[in-house]
């Protein structure tokens, strides 16, 4: 039956397809005892046969659509599967102890998962237990009779459908077939959503039910411009979808034109428009939606998309290749921002009450010293190839960046010693996303080359609104004139201190944020890539004379969000005209 919900609208575009559930399926099982063991082991060994016919077809075709290294974690499963000390011990188990398979493999799956985990001194060992209980997860629905959910096998065009979507899950998705995506919870800066954005993949994120109210295969049609979201829309819903696409697609084919135009204002005023990458794959889609710069680099994505540490040199790799790709233009790349909600399967950190104020991002650099270095040493070493920015996230005080400062400072005069190339104009740069480094901004700004603005973090923090959390979601304000004199305040002390301020909150991409971000004089300003065109095309239509105004009545005039929505739907009503 036709449903609409309404969900927040993280992705730009429209997609109509066939549901895919990326479900988890209860596992639960009654253990039992058996009186006939022969019959038990072969339905056992069948779960085993069908278990490892199933690992190759998605090995395969993971191989086929996302390269040989997404699809190396299959070839573990394999090896697993095919393992005689693992596959022997639970049919021990089930001839010994007389119980079903469920209860045998669950058992023996535990014992392998302890003893790996264990290993707290061989890191590729303790890897190995992700291995096991992804493959006794597999077996186990077969035993159940239930189907797991396989997104790198998917092979036909498709909506997925998720409670949420976690960055690997993400990176599994082949653009070929996945045509949008939408999820029970997350916003529109959880990572998710920035990953969607990246792909180009329209996308409806929170809209609480959408897991239970779809089927697999139930059409789809999904719009990630407003966040409506339709199961099984009529015929005319979906033409109206079709329609609207249509429009989307044509509006976007307007924007293009800018591709290698400057990004000027109204009256030639030049400003910066750059791109937020997570990996060096999005240079593409940098290129191709003529970014001016890479505002934010955000290398976690190389830790969370590698088995263990990426290596001096796999990191020097992947920075040289977004720096070269750039071909002189700036790239400012972010020190890790670990922690919150990224982590990583092989850093066993502990677990926090409060991971977004714990110890994530700058603080886990500083409490793991070598890690940093390793980074710091590959950054500085691909610095040679074009025009770097080194910037640190989650600063919140001076001690912190001069600490940070520091030790960057350590590592380049030992590369010198040893006579390594570097860049001589290398900047040296943080992030504003804590409230506390916004309000002494003024004393920071001293101290480095450049700022950018966090919004996601830094309204999560001032509204102390979750920027996941749904149920807050109305709190998570952008244009409430609190956090927007913490912007003004920290564009003000830069321009004071003789360095610029850009920033690379999703904020910079907000049509609505926009015009009051140009009259606070933001130099630059970074996004998903595919934001910039729509942005150039805004910056052209706006005057700064005629914005004077605008950002100290979004700041002191108006008491609410709502009331500087208004101001800037009032303003582009005009310049519209
Ligand atoms: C750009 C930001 O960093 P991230 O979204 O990676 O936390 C931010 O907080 O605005
Ligand atoms: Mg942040």
């Amino acid at each position: 039956m036709t449903k609409t919900l309404k969900g927040i609208a993280a992705s730009d575009g429209i997609a109509v397809a066939p549901a895919y559930l990326l479900v988890e399926p209860d596992l639960s099982f009654t253990k039992a005892t058996v009186s006939d063991v022969d019959s038990e082991l072969a339905r056992y060994k069948e779960a085993i046969s069908v278990s490892t016919a199933e690992v190759e077809k998605i090995r395969d075709s993971a191989k086929k659509s996302l390269g040989e290294d997404e699809a190396q974690v299959f070839e573990a499963h394999l090896m697993i599967l095919n393992d005689p000390e693992f596959t022997g011990a639970i049919e021990n188990e089930i001839k010994e102890q007389k119980v079903n398979s469920e209860a045998a493999l669950d058992e023996t799956a535990q014992k392998f998962i302890t003893i790996f985990e264990g290993m707290t001194d061989n890191e590729y060992m303790q890897q190995r237990a992700a291995d096991v209980r992804d493959v006794s997860k597999r077996i186990m629905a077969h035993l159940l009779g239930k189907e797991l959910p396989n997104p790198a096998s998917i092979d036909h065009e498709v909506v997925v459908v998720a409670h949420d979507l976690t960055p690997s899950d993400t990176a599994q998705l082949n653009k070929k077939y996945v045509k949008g995506f939408v999820t029970d919870i997350g916003g529109r800066t959880a990572h998710s959503a920035i990953m969607a954005r990246s792909l180009e993949l329209p996308a409806v994120v929170g809209t609480d039910s959408i897991t239970k109210d779809v089927q697999n295969g139930e059409t789809v049609a999904v719009n990630g411009l407003n966040g409506d979201v339709i199961v099984d829309p009529t015929d005319s819903q979906i033409a109206d979808y079709k329609q609207k696409s249509a429009d989307f697609l044509k509006q976007k084919a307007e924007w293009e034109k800018l591709k290698n135009e400057p990004s000027v204002t109204a009256d030639g005023k030049k400003f910066t428009i750059a791109a937020n990458i997570g990996t060096p794959n999005d240079m593409q889609g940098v290129n191709d939606n003529g970014a001016e710069a890479v505002g934010l680099y955000r290398t976690e994505f190389l830790y969370m998309d590698s088995k263990d540490f990426p290596t001096e040199d796999e990191q020097f790799e992947a920075y040289k290749e977004v720096i070269e790709g750039m071909h002189g233009k700036q790239v400012i790349i972010r020190t890790m921002d670990i922690g919150g909600d990224k982590h990583l399967d092989y850093w066993d950190l502990p677990d926090e009450m409060n991971p977004f104020l714990g110890v994530r991002a700058i603080r886990l650099s500083l409490q793991n010293e070598e890690i940093f270095r390793t980074q710091l040493r590959a950054l500085l070493r691909a610095s040679a190839y074009g025009k770097l920015g080194i910037m640190f996230p989650m600063i919140g005080t001076l001690g912190e960046l001069r600490k940070a400062k520091a030790i960057l400072a350590e590592e380049q005069e030992k590369l010198a010693a040893k006579g390594v190339k570097m860049s001589s104009d290398l900047e040296v740069g943080m992030m504003i996303e804590v409230p506390a480094a916004a309000v002494l901004a003024d004393q920071l700004a001293k101290e480095v080359d450049f700022f950018s603005i966090g919004t996601n973090d830094l309204i999560q923090y001032t509204m102390a609104a979750d920027r996941g959390n749904d149920n807050v979601s109305y709190l998570y304000q952008p244009a409430n004139p609190s956090v927007l004199r913490l912007i003004k305040h920290t564009i003000d002390a830069a321009h004071e201190n003789g360095i610029w301020c850009g920033m690379c909150g999703e904020a910079a991409g907000d049509s609505t944020m926009f015009p009051i971000l140009l009259s606070m004089g933001l130099d630059e300003y970074s996004m998903s890539a595919t934001s910039i065109l729509r942005i150039r095309s805004l910056m052209k239509k706006l005057n700064t004379n005629d914005i004077k105004e605008l950002a100290n009545k979004a700041c002191y005039v108006s008491e609410t969000a709502e009331e500087n929505e208004q101001l800037v739907s009032d303003l582009m009503k005009k310049v519209d005209r």
